[in-house]
Formats: C-alpha cells, structure tokens, sequence
C-alpha cells in the first residue's frame, strides 16, 4: 500500500473508485502533513479507510492503471467492513428544488415570507436536501454601478436555513423574462440599459438587428465601456460583494454552491431561441454575432488567418426554420466547407473562453470558501439526430457525430474544480416529435459520459416542470445509469438534481406525494442524510483553479468518445402504468 500512495503523489490520500477509473484525492496541505507525520507506510488499510473517510479532499490525481487493480481490491475489501446502510448511502443523489423566479421582487423586497415558510417547511419534511435560487443582477445592482443591495437575499437566505435546508446560489447576470417558464419580468440593471441605449452593440444582435437585451454579448466581456470597467470585472466585482455580504452564510457550509451565471438563463449559450423574438420549438434558432464588437473580432481572426473576405453567415435561415431549408445547415450545407468550420470553432471557442474567464473570476472570489462552482448548459435536444445538429451550433454548441461539442466545455470545468449542470432530464426520445430528430436521452447520456470522462461532477435539471411518473423515472435512470450498488458506490451517480420549480401545483397533494416518492428514490431508499460526506460529498475549502489551458488543450476533447452504457429504465422506479392509472382515478374524484 505504502508504494501505492507513494507512487502517486507521495501523500496519504483517499482512494475511490469512480466510474471505472481510479483516483487518488489528494487532502489540503494541513491534512497531509498530519498523514505525513503518521507516516504513510504504517497505515493499515482499514485505519487509511477510516482517516480517509474522516478527512476532507482538496484534489483529485488520476492513478496509473497498473497500480489500480491492487487499489481496487482493498476498496473491495474495506467496502465488505461497511454495514448495509453505509453502502447504500454511496448510492444517495441529493434533490434539490428550485425557487420561483421572483421569490425576491424586482423592487428587492422578499414577498410572502410566511407562505414560503410554509413550503420550505414541507419540503424538508419531504426529505428535500436544498433549494436553488436566483440572485439576480438587475435586482442587487440596480441602483448604480457598485451600489449594492443584499438584504432581501440576507433574508431569504436565513429563512431557507432556519428550515434545515442546504442552498445553491444562481449569480444570475441575465434578465427574467422571454423564455419558457419565465412568469416574471427582472431586466438588467437600468443603469446598463441606459449605456444601451447609446451603444445598442453591447447587446446580442441577430442578423437583421435585433437587439436581445437577456445578457450582454460576449464581444464586450473586456471592453470598459460601463463606467470604467468591463464586463467581467462588473461580474467578478459582484461575486466578490457578495462572498463579502454572505461570508456567514459561506463560512458555515450552507451554501454549497454557486452557479455561475454565464448567459441567459443562466446556461453558458447564445440566445439563439429567444421566445420574445417569435422563436418557438423546434425552431433551428439564429446565431447571434452581429453585434459590432463580435463581428470586428471575427474579421480580424479571419484576416490573420488569410481570409480577410469571410463574414459571419448569411445563409443560415431565421428562428423558425428547419436545417434543410437553409443554405448553411443544408445537405453540402456550408457548415461542411472550411469557411463554414472556421466560422463554428470561432463561435463554439467564444463561449468556452467566456465561461473559462468568468469562472476564473468566480473561483478567486470564492476561493477558500468550502463551496463548489457550478456551470449550466443547456439540453439543446433539437435536430440532435439530424446531421447538422443545428440548434445546437447556433446556441454555440458546437457538435457533430465526429466532433463532442460538450467535452472541451467539460475540460474547462475541470480547471476550476467546478460542476457540468445539465438540463432536460426528465425528457424521453418517444415524448417528443420525430420530426424535429429530437434526442433528449442520447444528449444527456453524451453529455454527463463527457462530464465524467474530464473527471468533475456532474449535476442536472429538468427542462420543464413535470409531475408525472414516467419524467420522475427517467431522471432517476440518469442519476444512476447502471442503478444502485448494494455493495457500495455505483459505477456512476449524478452529484445531484435540481427539480424544477417549487409551484403550487407541486405542492398539490397527489403530485406532492410522487414527488416525495421520487425524493426517497433519488436517496436510494435512505432516510434523508444532512451529513453530506456520508454519501461521499466532501467539499473543502475552494482551492485556486489550475493553470490556464490553452484552447488546443481543450479543443482536444471534442475528440468523440463512447458515452457510457445506460440502463434501460432505472432500478428505482417511483411506479409505472398502474400506479398512473390510480393516480388518475384519484383526480377524477378531487
Ligand atoms: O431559476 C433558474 C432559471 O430558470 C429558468 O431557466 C431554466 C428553464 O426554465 C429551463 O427550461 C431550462 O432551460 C433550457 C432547457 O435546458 C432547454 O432544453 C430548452 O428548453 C426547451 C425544451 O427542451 C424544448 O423541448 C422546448 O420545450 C417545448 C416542448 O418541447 C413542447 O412540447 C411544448 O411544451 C409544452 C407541453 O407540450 C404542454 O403539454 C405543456 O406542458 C406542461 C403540462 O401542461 C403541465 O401539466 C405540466 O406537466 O408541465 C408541462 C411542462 O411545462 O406546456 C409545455 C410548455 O408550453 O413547448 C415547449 C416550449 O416551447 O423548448 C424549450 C425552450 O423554450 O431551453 C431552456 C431555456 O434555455 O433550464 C433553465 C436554467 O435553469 C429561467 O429562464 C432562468 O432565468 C433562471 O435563471
């Protein structure tokens, strides 16, 4: 054992297995030094298990294959020693529930406490582990550049801990408000408008000259032209007050993580489908880069690579089009010539360096904070079948059969330790229209394998709000692909799921009581647990993410890999036909 740990990194470590592959977690500094005066070569493996257990794991190093096997077999054989309980607890998915849009109001006020009291309080009878919420942009900082309010949220957030409840934090730097589900109206702070007005560029802009006011375009990221800063020194300036105004909240373990805000609605995307410019599903959407700051840096990338004549397209159709009406997204379309694949890694790159920078900014802010990062991606399942994959690319997903779009997001999440949330988890291939060449269940599958192939965790949502059991069962399929493991750890387990959305008609008594069912599923059949590192979540303190990547090392990962397997349906099903069938009956008498 000694020449194991030794070999690795020279540290006493915990030693897991994970989704077949083998790892050392490596403890913070203080820790190993403890390990280190134990002296490594003394411990035995139950007492290595025991210290492991106990401790805390600040990082993660692949071991080499050769040693794995060894490793392996006295995970085996530390894992017989645990009893039935703590084996199933490595099986625990924790649910989390997502809080209305306007829980906090425009005018920053928080509304109805004691009703919402009242909701947290059944939630957590119902054995829900935590909330999500909003922290909108346009609310805390709306009253001028640095002049921030957290009060409300101060308030919101004393009140979901009160009830016993964990929270994940959304730094929301996008409006509410023109896409599905968005029942209120919170745009961006007045005093960025305003700049708008002047400067209409700093806007998403689609090819006719709509201007989309959801979030600000990525061609003004660096660019000081509000008031003296830039756009990611405007986020990085509010992730820093608010780790300053919610030290108490941070320091104590009860925000366990921030989602980091990197477009509208909060997924790192284009707007391509924005609703309130007459997109409607399935729609292939637009590419939105033709703002003035956008395409002057795409000229001048084509130009230093020889093409001082290309554009951003004009051929790839309107909202509502279908891939093969178009010129671009077509059969031979131009998404297959050069000019066309020039185009799309520009595009697809502009995103990965968006959401690269600000979580950069975000993990300097948080560092040391016993907090995770998490980033948002959109489940773009339209025209996944299809060759062309053309909703995705326009939302800047840049995905082919022979190329993972998804991957090099993943490998970019991995630098700052943070977590891939992906949505529409609940959806199924069947649900949907053939026509659109929908693939809900292939996307997820592609996309948490590319999660776990880089290594981070990887958590979700469902796109839509669904009560019903058949959405319940296919997100529990997609915690757990391969079902539990009655010996310990499955193969691969969901870090978490965020349901979405607290509503009246969740708490309605008959789809309260599925969705309690699907809480206890999630958590394996287990009580619920506030202990996170009794199902394996040790979050210790934020450390700095790691060296920059250049965008080769990313680019390296759309190299296609085999998702891994799935189940059919999941081993934890919530009830299928006949309990539907009651359930039905039942409503027909409510
Ligand atoms: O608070 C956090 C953030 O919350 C919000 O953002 C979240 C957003 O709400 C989520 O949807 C999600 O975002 C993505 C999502 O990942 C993407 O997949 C995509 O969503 C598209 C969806 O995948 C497509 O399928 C399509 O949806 C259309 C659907 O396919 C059509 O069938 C139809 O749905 C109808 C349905 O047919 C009809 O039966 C009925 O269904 C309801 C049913 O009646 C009721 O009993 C109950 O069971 O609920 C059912 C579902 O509501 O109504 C449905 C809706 O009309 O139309 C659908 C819409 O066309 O298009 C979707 C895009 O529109 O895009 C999403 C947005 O990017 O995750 C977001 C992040 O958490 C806020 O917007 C953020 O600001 C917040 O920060």
């Amino acid at each position: 054992m000694a020449s194991i740990l030794q070999s690795t990194q020279g540290a006493i470590g915990k030693i897991l297995w994970l989704h077949h592959e083998h790892f050392h977690w490596e403890m913070p500094p203080s820790n190993r030094a403890k390990g280190a005066r134990g002296g490594a070569r003394q411990l035995k493996r139950q007492e290595l298990l025991k210290h492991a257990l106990a401790s805390s794991v600040s990082r993660i190093v692949r071991i080499p294959q050769a040693v794995a096997s060894e490793i392996s077999a006295t995970e085996q054989e530390a894992q017989t020693s645990l009893t039935c309980n703590e084996k199933m607890m490595a099986n625990y998915v924790p649910v989390y529930v997502m809080l209305p849009l306007g829980v906090v109001t425009v005018d920053n006020v928080l509304e109805d406490k004691d009703r919402l009291e009242k909701q947290l309080k059944e939630l957590r009878a119902a054995g829900v582990d935590g909330v999500m919420t909003d922290v909108w942009w346009g609310i805390i900082e709306s009253q001028g550049p640095k002049q921030y309010d957290w009060s409300a949220y101060r308030s919101l957030f004393q009140l979901v801990r009160e009830c016993g409840l964990k929270l994940q934090a959304i730094m929301s730097f996008h409006q509410c408000g023109g896409n599905i589900g968005d029942v209120v109206n919170i745009p961006l702070p007045q005093w960025v408008l305003d700049i708008g007005e002047s400067d209409p560029d700093i806007f998403f802009t689609n090819r006719t000259g709509n201007r989309n006011m959801e979030y600000l375009s990525l061609g003004v990221d660096n660019r000081r032209l509000f008031y003296g800063r830039t756009a990611v020194e405007i986020y990085s300036d509010c992730m820093q007050n608010f780790r300053e105004n919610m030290s108490d909240f941070l320091e104590d373990g009860f925000i366990i993580d921030i989602e980091v805000g990197l477009g509208p609605a909060g997924e790192l995307r284009y707007p391509s489908y924005p609703r309130n410019q007459g997109w409607v599903f399935p729609g292939i959407g637009e590419f939105q880069c033709y703002d003035k700051y956008l395409k002057a840096e795409f000229k001048e990338v084509a130009t230093s690579e020889g093409h001082p004549e290309w554009e951003v397209p004009d051929n790839a159709g309107t909202y509502n089009d279908t891939p093969e009406s178009t010129e671009f997204f077509g059969s031979n379309g131009t998404y297959l010539t050069e000019k066309g694949k020039f185009f799309l890694t520009w595009y697809s790159n502009k995103l990965l360096s968006h959401g690269d920078q600000i979580l950069d900014e975000a993990n300097k802010a948080f560092m040391g904070c016993k907090v995770k990062l998490a980033a948002k991606v959109s489940g773009i399942h339209w025209w996944y079948k299809a060759d062309n994959h053309a909703a995705e690319f326009t939302a800047g997903y840049y995905n082919l059969k022979d190329r993972d779009g998804y991957r090099p997001i993943a490998r970019m999440l991995s630098r700052h330790y943070g977590i891939l949330n992906f949505t529409c988890l609940e959806m199924r291939d069947s649900e949907q229209s053939a026509d659109a060449k929908c693939g809900p269940q292939e996307l997820v599958q592609q996309v948490l394998s590319a999660g776990w192939r880089e290594n981070i965790d990887v958590a979700g949502e469902n796109a839509l709000s669904r009560y019903d059991r058949d959405g319940y069962n296919q997100i529990l399929l997609n915690a757990r692909p391969n079902g539990v493991n009655k010996e310990g750890r499955p193969k691969l387990r969901m870090y978490g799921v965020t349901y979405l959305r607290l509503s009246d008609d969740l708490m309605q008594k008959t789809n309260f009581n599925i969705f309690k069912t699907f809480v206890k599923k999630m958590h394996a059949d287990q009580d619920y647990c506030p202990d996170q590192g009794k199902y394996n979540h040790h979050i210790g303190p934020l450390e700095r993410s790691k060296p920059e990547m250049t965008i080769e090392d990313l680019l390296e990962a759309t190299e296609p890999m085999e998702p891994f397997p799935w189940d059919k349906e999941t081993d934890m099903s919530v009830g299928g036909a006949l309990a539907n069938l009651i359930d039905k009956i039942f409503s027909m008498f409510k």
